[in-house]
C-alpha cells in the first residue's frame, strides 16, 4: 500500500469553498445563461417599455417594467443560492405568462412568443421547454384579432412549431454532449468507479446532508492486499482485471444511495449515506465475505484489508479520511484481510 500520506486526502477542489463570480460563471452552465438571459430582456425590454410611457400606453408599459423586475429578482436569487434549475424552470414560466400577460391585455406583438419559445430549450430541459412551447403557440393562436387571416395564424403556428423542432433537437444533443462529458469527468476509465473528483463532491454533499438532517454517513477504505505481487507475478494486465471486477463485486453488494470510488491504485472509497459505523461494519463484513468466494485473481484468491469511519459532528471531511485511512493500516498491520472500525473522532 502506498503511503504519500500527505497528499492522499487533498481531493481536486477541495481548498476552494468561496469562487470568484467569473469563476462562477465558467463552471456553472446554466448559472451563465440565466444571468445572459436576464441581461438580453432588460436590454430588450427596458426600452421598449419606456417608449410605451412615452406613446401612453402605461398598461402594457408597466408590465414591461414588472416582467423585467421580476426576472432581475430571479436572476439575483439563482446567484444567492445557486439554485440554477428551479430558477431557469421559474424563468421560462415567468417569460411565457408575462408574454401571454401582455398578449391578452397589453399590446405587444404575436413575434414576441418566438425568442420565448428559444429561450425555452436553452434554459430548462426537454419536456418542460416542449410543454411551454406547445402551450405559447396554441394559447397565441387563439388571439384571431392579433393576426390579419387565417393564413397568418396557420404561418404563425407553423413557424412557432419549426422552431420548437429545432430546439429539441438542439437540447437533445446538447443533454447528451452534457452527459458524456459528465461521465468523462467523474469516472474512472478503467473500474467505472467515481473518480477523486466525484468523490470531492461525493464528500462535500455527505457533510451537507449531515449538517441538514442530522443523519448519520459513513465510509469504508478498501485497498487490495499485495497487488503489486499480483502486477509483478502475472502481469499489469491480470491486475486490471482484478481492479475492475473488485468494482462489479463491491457494486452488486451495495444500495442504490451508496457509490464507491477510485482513490488511486488499489485503494477505494465506498461511501455509505445514511449508514451508522455499526451498519458500515456491516457492509464491509460482506464485502469482504463476498470478496473471499469471488475475487479471483490468476494466483488464487485476491483479499483486501478495510478501514470503517462514521463522519463525526462537525467533522472536517479530510479528518474523516484520516481516520478512516489509520483503520486501514491498523488491519494491514494486524495481517491484512479484515475491517477494522476507526475510533471515534473525539478518542
Ligand atoms: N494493474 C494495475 N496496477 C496498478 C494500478 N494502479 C496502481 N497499481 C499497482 O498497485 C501496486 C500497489 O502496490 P503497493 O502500494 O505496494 O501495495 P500492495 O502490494 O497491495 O501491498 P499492501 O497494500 O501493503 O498489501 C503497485 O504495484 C502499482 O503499480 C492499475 O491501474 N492497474
Amino acid at each position: 500500500m502506498s503511503r504519500r500520506r500527505q497528499e492522499r486526502f487533498i481531493l481536486p477542489g477541495t481548498q476552494v469553498k468561496q469562487k470568484h463570480w467569473r469563476q462562477r460563471l465558467r463552471a456553472d452552465f446554466r448559472l451563465a445563461i440565466i444571468s445572459l438571459f436576464g441581461l438580453c430582456t432588460m436590454l430588450g425590454i427596458l426600452p421598449l417599455a419606456v417608449y410605451r410611457f412615452m406613446v401612453g400606453d402605461w398598461q402594457t408599459g408597466a408590465g414591461d417594467v414588472a416582467l423585467v423586475a421580476f426576472i432581475g429578482v430571479l436572476v439575483g436569487f439563482a446567484w444567492a443560492s445557486g439554485r440554477t434549475y428551479v430558477v431557469a424552470r421559474l424563468l421560462t414560466l415567468t417569460v411565457t405568462l408575462g408574454y401571454l400577460g401582455l398578449v391578452t391585455f397589453g399590446n405587444i406583438d404575436v413575434m414576441w412568443a418566438f425568442p420565448i419559445l428559444g429561450a425555452g430549450f436553452l434554459l430548462t430541459d426537454r419536456v418542460f421547454a416542449s410543454a411551454s412551447a406547445l402551450g405559447t403557440l396554441a394559447l397565441t393562436s387563439l388571439f384571431a384579432d392579433r393576426f390579419a387571416s387565417a393564413v397568418d395564424v396557420w404561418s404563425f403556428v407553423t413557424t412557432g412549431v419549426l422552431v420548437s423542432i429545432f430546439g429539441l433537437i438542439f437540447a437533445t444533443r446538447t443533454e447528451l454532449q452534457q452527459r458524456q462529458l459528465t461521465e468523462i469527468a467523474s469516472r474512472d476509465p478503467l473500474t467505472r468507479a467515481g473518480n477523486r473528483r466525484a468523490l470531492r463532491y461525493a464528500l462535500d454533499e455527505a457533510e451537507r446532508i449531515k449538517v441538514r438532517h442530522e443523519s448519520p454517513t459513513s465510509l469504508i477504505l478498501i485497498d487490495l492486499d499485495h497487488f503489486k505481487s499480483i502486477n509483478d507475478v502475472h502481469g499489469h494486465e491480470a491486475g486490471d482485471r482484478i481492479l475492475v471486477n473488485l468494482v462489479e463485486i463491491i457494486n452488486s453488494r451495495l444500495r442504490g444511495q451508496d457509490s464507491i470510488f477510485r482513490l488511486g491504485g488499489e485503494e477505494f472509497v465506498v461511501l455509505l449515506p445514511g449508514a451508522a459505523a455499526e451498519d458500515a461494519e456491516r457492509v464491509a463484513g460482506t464485502i469482504k465475505r463476498t470478496l473471499a468466494t469471488q475475487l479471483e485473481g490468476p494466483g488464487g484468491p485476491v483479499t483486501a484489508s478495510m478501514g470503517v469511519a462514521e463522519l463525526g459532528p462537525a467533522e472536517p471531511v479530510r479528518q474523516w479520511l484520516s481516520r478512516a485511512d489509520e483503520a486501514l493500516y491498523q488491519a494491514k498491520r494486524d495481517g491484512r484481510d479484515r475491517v477494522v472500525m476507526a475510533p471515534g473522532p473525539d478518542a
